[in-house]
């Protein structure tokens, strides 16, 4: 039997591949893919997910199988892939684009999934369109790099790195200062004592100890499932969960009579999903100031200080010639930059950073790092970094593993 062609993708976060794809998906492919013509495809991406994750919470429409019918948007980031990828198998396809096939996976699911993809490759010709050169297969045929709305060939996966390590890397520079001293709000930001949470019969978190102190950077690590966002949204008041449990935040005890407004100002947070929820027809300056008033949009004139403030922010990670532009005319990278300064502006007490750099190229990974790492060190914030795996690069301070057990993940300092 032949070999199948199998095809490895490189991506800057600058382009977008949503037109290629689409030509392949209406049977009509681009130059150079002919083999694919009248051929039926399907692609794994997060994109794909969403548009699920979206029918669900719209219209309860939800064709994924999921284990106890568990809503998709519940599940972890491995369990969500898994249900994806046996329902687009189940369609039969003849090939499948893979959009950042690893992107939110531990080491573990990563690598189960690439020997699963290499079987796979013996019968279905796979299309991997990747933002960091690692992700390559090992065992593709042929390699391209877009370059604008072009794909620009290399002859192997060794040249196809050599050309993404020649890409001009950024630099990050100085932090502004805030405006107003951050509020003082005693030592111990965070406080969990003895923490579990079930969802019915699954042990989620067993007997979690953890406190973050005034300015401490930490890395919350743990593979997929083991209940990171579970932990967070007890700190962010997006669970329930922390009800009845001795937890304390920013000095008080969850539970007595503290709203959810009052945690929330004195946070910083970002989420790679949050850049969709923005309509972004601000331009830079006021997505910024925003930031300063922990409002969506801009509903008040900006003062003479505040613009100045954010012309600062906005030298700092490189998008100052960009600042009357709307936030939707950004690449995903440049969304990630300013959302994570948007977060930054006002030093919060604590600022959450979950999964920065999911889906970000190698060159802007390492601008992120830089940022991150240079706010720890300047502001007197205390930071949390939320991964499932250790990000290059960076220097948290202290580490809080999550380890999953059968009664639970337990936490470990260290
Ligand atoms: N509302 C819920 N109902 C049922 N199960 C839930 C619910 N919320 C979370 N879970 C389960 O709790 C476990 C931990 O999920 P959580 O999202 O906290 O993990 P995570 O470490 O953040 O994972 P990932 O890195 O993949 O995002 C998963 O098995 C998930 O399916």
């Amino acid at each position: 039997m032949a070999t199948l062609p199998q095809i490895t993708i490189y991506r800057p976060l600058e382009t977008s591949p949503d037109d290629w794809v689409a030509s392949l998906m209406a049977k009509n492919p681009p130059e150079g893919f002919h083999f694919l013509h009248q051929k039926k495809g399907c692609v794994f991406s997060m994109a794909t997910l969403d548009k699920y994750i979206d029918n669900e919470e719209r219209y309860g429409i939800q064709p994924l199988e999921t284990p106890n019918d568990q809503a998709l948007k519940t599940m972890s980031s491995g369990e969500q892939k898994k249900a994806l990828l046996t329902h687009l198998l189940q369609m039969e396809p003849d090939f499948m684009v893979l959009v950042d096939p690893y992107d939110n996976l531990d080491t573990i699911s990563t690598e189960r999934l690439k020997r699963y993809f290499h079987e796979l490759s013996k019968t279905m010709i796979l299309i991997q369109i990747i933002s960091r050169i690692t992700a390559a297969f090992h065992f593709s045929t042929q390699f391209y790099a877009f370059h604008h709305t072009l794909l620009q060939p290399f002859t192997s996966v060794q040249e196809l790195h050599h050309y993404v390590l020649s890409t001009k890397n950024i630099q990050a520079i100085t932090i502004p200062d805030p405006l107003f001293s951050p509020k003082t709000l005693g030592e111990e930001l965070v406080s969990f004592h003895k923490v579990s949470v079930s969802f019915g019969n699954k042990k989620v978190l067993h007997q979690v100890d953890w406190t973050v102190k005034h300015g401490e950077f930490w890395h919350l690590v743990g593979p997929n499932g083991s209940g990171k966002s579970t932990l967070l949204q007890m700190i962010t008041g997006d669970s329930t969960k922390a009800y009845g449990q001795e937890i304390y935040l920013f000095n008080k005890q969850k539970g007595t009579g503290e709203s959810v407004w009052e945690i929330k100002k004195h946070l910083g947070y970002f989420t790679a999903s949050m850049t969709t929820t923005f309509r972004g027809y601000d331009n830079l300056i006021h997505m910024l100031i925003a930031g300063l008033h922990d409002a969506i949009g801009l509903y008040v004139k900006p003062t003479e200080t505040e613009i100045r403030l954010a012309m600062s922010w906005l030298r700092t990670i490189g998008l100052y010639p960009k600042r009357e532009q709307q936030f939707r005319q950004l690449n995903e990278g440049e969304k990630r930059l300013l959302m994570t300064a948007r977060a930054m502006i006002k030093h919060p007490p604590l600022l959450i950073l979950d999964e920065p750099a999911i889906g970000l190229d190698d060159r802007y990974t390492k601008l992120l790092v830089d940022l991150i790492n240079t706010f720890a060190e300047k502001s007197k914030s205390a930071l949390i970094y939320v991964s499932h795996k250790q990000e290059k690069g960076l220097t948290p301070k202290y580490r809080l593993t999550l380890t999953p057990t059968p009664q639970g993940s337990k936490a470990k300092v260290g």
